[in-house]
């Protein structure tokens, strides 16, 4: 996937705190409000209230939709996906749920690769291979998903490429590249793996759509479509017809738009690189005590996920993902590979009780992002909330034990999505409303639109 909020931003909006966040703000110690109220920063010395401008602020950014530049983007005529087995963007949504395109066998798929511009040639990546996993995470840290104002680059790591690109059954020939013809410089790629995908009462077998990119200086050739066109073909020859993928873009046609929440862990970091600015009426210090936490986690038990958890933690996290229209019918052994911690990748920790019981599950990834053109930072540690599951506490408890243990790890903010039951924990959490949306989609496929709620999917 792509995770700025839209293409367009990873920057939370200006979101002046709420009242009744300076009141509960980090350790939630009645002791400390009460001394805050006394040290004479009066938080409420102000005639308007900050609530109410916060809730005004967010309706606000909710009504506005898609940003202006997506909904140009979706106005406009596509060339390519007007050709492609998806929803047009005039059509209702449908009420069936089931396939585009005529049911077809991999014998009716073209055989060869489609052709590229005579310069170029196609390439298998090989991501076991140092060499080639590093000429990849050259291309994606100069040319990959920057925000707007080109502030923000994501910069996946070559571990995190590896544990997105390697998860059980993957094939390495959905891991495809563009090279400058003779074994040049890669300057395009795309990838697939391979994924079951629960759509309303349809199990399916797809592919998850991910790191397509070309190089700055190949851009607005339509070099584009001709990867999407020749990852599709190499899907459909091992029989799979459908896929998933998201986008800062607004494409024909998105199934659900969602949106970004940020959680600053670090605020003033934030603000030096012009990731979030100081409130009106707020000082640097009240921003830093705002947004503090605890420095250990508030529930008991919490430790990190273990081999031996792997059952119990796929029982978790597949009943609870049941619950979404759209979501990861996952194995075993996917749970083994997607949430057991690896170092400075994901991070999964469990709650276990006194008998040795685990009912509880938070885990997060590591995306952080180049920071560009800034004198005195030049990365932005980001945590992404990924797969949770609270049986015997509230979310926003674990979620809250989440931020701790992001903190802790040094992460500089915490972002979520609006999917799942998110929604429970952002606010009383004292996460900001992002500046974009991240589009979900389905490749062949019509279903009725889902809302943020009914999505139980996050990808890379
Ligand atoms: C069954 C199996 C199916 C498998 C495939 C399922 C579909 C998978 C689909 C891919 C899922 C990817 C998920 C992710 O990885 S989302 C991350 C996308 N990557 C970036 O944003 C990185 C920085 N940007 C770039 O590298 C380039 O700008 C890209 C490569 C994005 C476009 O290159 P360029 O800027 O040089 O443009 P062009 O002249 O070649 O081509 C223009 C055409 O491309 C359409 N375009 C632009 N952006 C996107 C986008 N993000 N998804 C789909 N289409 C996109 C655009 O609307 C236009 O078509 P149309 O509007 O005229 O019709």
């Amino acid at each position: 996937m792509e995770g700025y909020p839209s293409d367009t931003a990873p920057k939370a909006a200006d979101v002046e705190p709420a009242k009744d966040d300076e009141d509960n703000d980090g350790d939630d110690s009645a002791n400390k409000q009460q001394t805050d109220k006394k040290g004479g920063e009066n938080i409420d010395e102000d005639k308007e209230d900050p609530t109410n401008q916060q809730q005004h602020l967010v309706q606000m950014l909710r009504k506005r939709g898609p940003c202006e530049e997506s909904r140009r983007h979706s106005e406009r005529p596509h060339t390519f996906w007007d050709t492609q087995p998806v929803p047009s963007m005039s059509s209702e949504y449908s009420q069936d749920n089931g396939p585009l395109d005529n049911v077809k066998t991999p014998e009716d798929v073209r055989a060869e690769p489609y052709p590229l511009p005579a310069q170029f040639e196609w390439c298998t990546c090989d991501v076991n291979d140092d060499k080639e996993l590093q000429e990849i995470y050259t291309l994606l840290t100069e040319n990959y998903v920057e925000d707007d104002d080109s502030m923000f680059r994501f910069d996946y790591s070559t571990d995190f490429l590896q544990w997105a690109l390697k998860p059980p059954g993957f094939l390495r020939k959905w891991h495809l590249g563009v090279r400058v013809k003779g074994g040049g410089k890669l300057v395009g790629f795309i990838t697939g793996i391979p994924a079951h995908i629960q759509v309303f009462d349809k199990l399916i077998d797809m592919a998850e759509i991910n790191f397509l990119c070309v190089h700055k200086k190949l851009r607005s050739k339509r070099l584009a479509p001709v990867l999407i066109k020749e990852i599709t073909r190499r899907v459909n020859c091992e029989n799979v017809w459908q896929a998933v993928y998201t986008a800062g873009v607004v494409l024909p046609r998105p199934v659900s738009e969602c949106r970004y929440h940020h959680r600053s862990l670090n605020p003033k970091k934030l603000i030096e690189v012009g990731f979030s600015h100081l409130g009106a009426r707020m000082t640097m210090a009240r921003t830093i005590k705002l947004y503090k936490v605890p420095e250990t986690c508030q529930l008991s038990g919490m430790r990190e996920m273990r081999k031996e958890d792997v059952p119990r933690v796929h029982a978790l996290v597949s009943t609870y993902l049941k619950k979404f229209q759209l979501h990861p019918e996952l194995s075993p052994e996917e749970v083994e590979h997607w949430m057991m911690p690896r170092k400075d990748v994901v991070y999964c920790y469990v709650r276990e009780n006194e008998k040795g019981e685990i009912n509880d599950v938070c885990s997060f990834y590591n995306l952080p992002s180049t920071i560009l053109g800034h004198e005195k930072h030049n990365q932005l540690r980001a945590a992404y909330s990924y797969w949770n599951v609270a049986t015997t506490v509230p979310l926003q408890d674990l979620m809250y034990d989440a931020l701790i243990l992001a903190k802790q790890l040094d992460f500089d903010v915490f972002n979520a999505l609006d999917v799942m039951e998110n929604e429970s924990f952002l606010k009383e959490l004292k996460f900001g409303i992002g500046d974009g949306f991240l589009q979900y989609y389905l490749y062949n496929w019509k279903c009725p639109k889902i809302d943020p709620q009914g999505i139980g999917l996050v990808l890379l």
